[in-house]
């Protein structure tokens, strides 16, 4: 029986939504478009959170904590800014019976709480960089479709907030970050990212500049927004918004308005790894981010085995456990007598768990378990000698493996599209059509209201059918030279300047 009830590629919102039951990542909440976050997936956050949390450190970020409310004159210091966003602003409005006299925000990002405070503490460039970031939640009463992971109305994130004296230093800084989430994906998740520039239509409105990674699901076609980092510019520092500023140390009696970051990256890293990884037998854990990498589970004790037998092979199993435990593999021995192998075996896989070690009478005797890949299903017999080496350099290899395949599939669907016929195409193949695109926002409201017309009827509970700018990859050698004057723009036919990935995105 197809272990999560209905397959990947028939029914992928079903799909997904069971897998993450099943593994035991999530429970739903009483109010609608919050989850649980159960320890399963909690522990894939907190694997994260180490390891970004040790890399900004050494970058010189200090984690902080800022309040969840913002006051109304506060969130709405400027006006454009966030009426964009104001529909899915929660308000606090009353506390036991009595109203409040106005009603206070709960964050949605931190810009607006932390600014102020910038504006006090930073006076003088000795005050500068000053780098905060916060790891909290923040909350967007979306009404798009809630998806776990993708889209809550609670998730958290990080939140890095820099102030630097030049703009250089604000550069720098946002492309050091955007290479850490990077490495988030790629290394930690084992999901390939795209790193670019988003378009003047996509960017933050309010920042002069966001760059992003590109993720992509290649069961739906869409493309994913996976982590941002921005450079605000001057923007939130000029005096109309937070005044923030220093004198300027090479133009005594100038003021010198400081250049600021914004980065984030929260829990919608575990929705896109799921996605990207996950089969018709459930969850697959890359093994960095997996709390159990090793399950080892007892076979072939027959229903009459004497209870030596049963002990020694239980035994074994612990014993190995302990070893790897030694070597820093995070392995686990499944002993539980009320449940048969098989039953364990599917349980175990529907967790995701990397690696499953059988170890029967057999084994015992030729010193040796089978060890089975959740990635690949591929079996093989390790020596118990020095297993615990054997046992890590097989996680490796799951842990490249997993990443090769997927950023192969990515490639894969990465379409070099030079005519506007072959666009609309692309998308319906669940592909990313990348154009050599003229960058005017007008042609960008044009290619998604021509492509939204023209795709064909995707179901109702997918997100928008147009084709959004993702990103302008910086990486623009992997197509063929714009010849500039001579490219066009195969939406609009003016010069085309970068190429730039079109797709369907969440
Ligand atoms: O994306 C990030 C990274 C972390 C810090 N913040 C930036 C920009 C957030 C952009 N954004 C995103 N969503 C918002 C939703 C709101 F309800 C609202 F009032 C404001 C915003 C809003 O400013
Ligand atoms: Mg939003």
């Amino acid at each position: 029986q197809i272990a999560i009830g209905v397959k990947k590629e028939v029914d992928f919102a079903a799909w997904y939504t069971n897998v993450l039951l099943k593994a035991d990542m999530l429970d739903y909440y009483s109010v609608s478009g919050c989850y649980i976050l159960k320890p399963w997936s909690y522990s894939i956050w907190e694997e994260i959170q180490e390891w970004f949390n040790k890399e900004i450190k050494k970058l010189g970020v200090q984690n902080s904590y800022f309040p969840m409310f913002v006051s109304q004159k506060v969130l709405e210091r400027e006006k454009d800014h966030v009426e964009g966003f104001s529909p899915e602003v929660a308000w606090v409005t009353r506390a036991g019976q009595s109203d409040l006299e106005e009603p206070i925000a709960i964050r949605p990002t931190s810009e607006t709480a932390m600014y102020p405070y910038y504006s006090k503490w930073i006076q003088s460039h000795r005050d500068l960089p000053l780098k905060l970031n916060q790891w909290n939640s923040v909350v967007r009463w979306e009404f798009k479709n809630p998806q776990p992971f993708l889209r809550t109305r609670e998730f958290l994130w990080q939140e890095g907030h820099t102030a630097f004296l030049t703009k250089a230093e604000a550069d720098a800084e946002v492309r050091e970050i955007l290479e850490l989430y990077r490495q988030v994906y790629e290394d930690l998740l084992a999901v390939p990212v795209i790193p670019g520039i988003k378009s003047e239509k996509e960017k933050f409105a309010g920042g002069l500049y966001t760059t992003t990674l590109e993720g992509f699901i290649p069961t739906s076609g869409r493309g994913i927004q996976a982590a941002t980092s921005h450079c605000l510019g001057q923007n939130f520092s000029r005096p109309e918004m937070f005044n923030i500023s220093v004198e300027d140390p090479s133009k005594p009696n100038e003021k010198l308005y400081v250049w600021q970051n914004s980065w984030g990256l929260s829990t919608r890293t575990i929705g896109v790894m799921t996605m990207v990884h996950g089969d018709n037998q459930g969850l697959v854990l890359p093994p960095r981010v997996a709390s159990i990498q090793a399950v080892i589970v007892p076979c072939g004790i027959k229903a009459g085995a004497s209870d030596e037998e049963r002990k020694s092979i239980n035994d074994k199993c612990e014993e190995i456990a302990k070893t790897l435990r030694a070597a820093n593999v995070r392995a686990k021995a499944d002993l539980r007598d009320i449940y048969t192998p098989g039953y364990k075996f599917n349980d175990w896989e529907q967790k995701g768990v990397p690696l499953r070690l059988e170890i029967g009478p057999k084994d015992l005797e030729k010193k040796s378990t089978l060890t089975v890949r959740r990635d690949t299903g591929a079996k093989a017999p390790l020596p118990l000698e020095n297993i615990a080496e054997g046992v890590s350099s097989l996680l490796e290899t799951i842990q490249k493996e997993m990443f090769t395949r997927a950023r192969d599939t990515y490639f894969e669907r990465i379409k070099e599209v030079s005519k506007w016929e072959d666009v609309v195409p692309t998308l319906d193949a669940k592909c990313v059509a990348v154009i050599p695109w003229c960058e005017v926002e007008a042609c960008e409201d044009d290619i998604k209201e021509r492509s939204a017309r023209a795709s064909a009827p995707t179901d109702e509970r997918a997100p928008s059918a147009g084709a959004k700018s993702l990103a302008i990859p910086f990486d623009q050698s992997r197509w063929t030279p714009i010849e500039p004057g001579k490219t066009k723009c195969p939406a609009c036919g003016q010069d085309a300047k970068r190429w730039t990935m079109f797709g369907r995105s969440y």
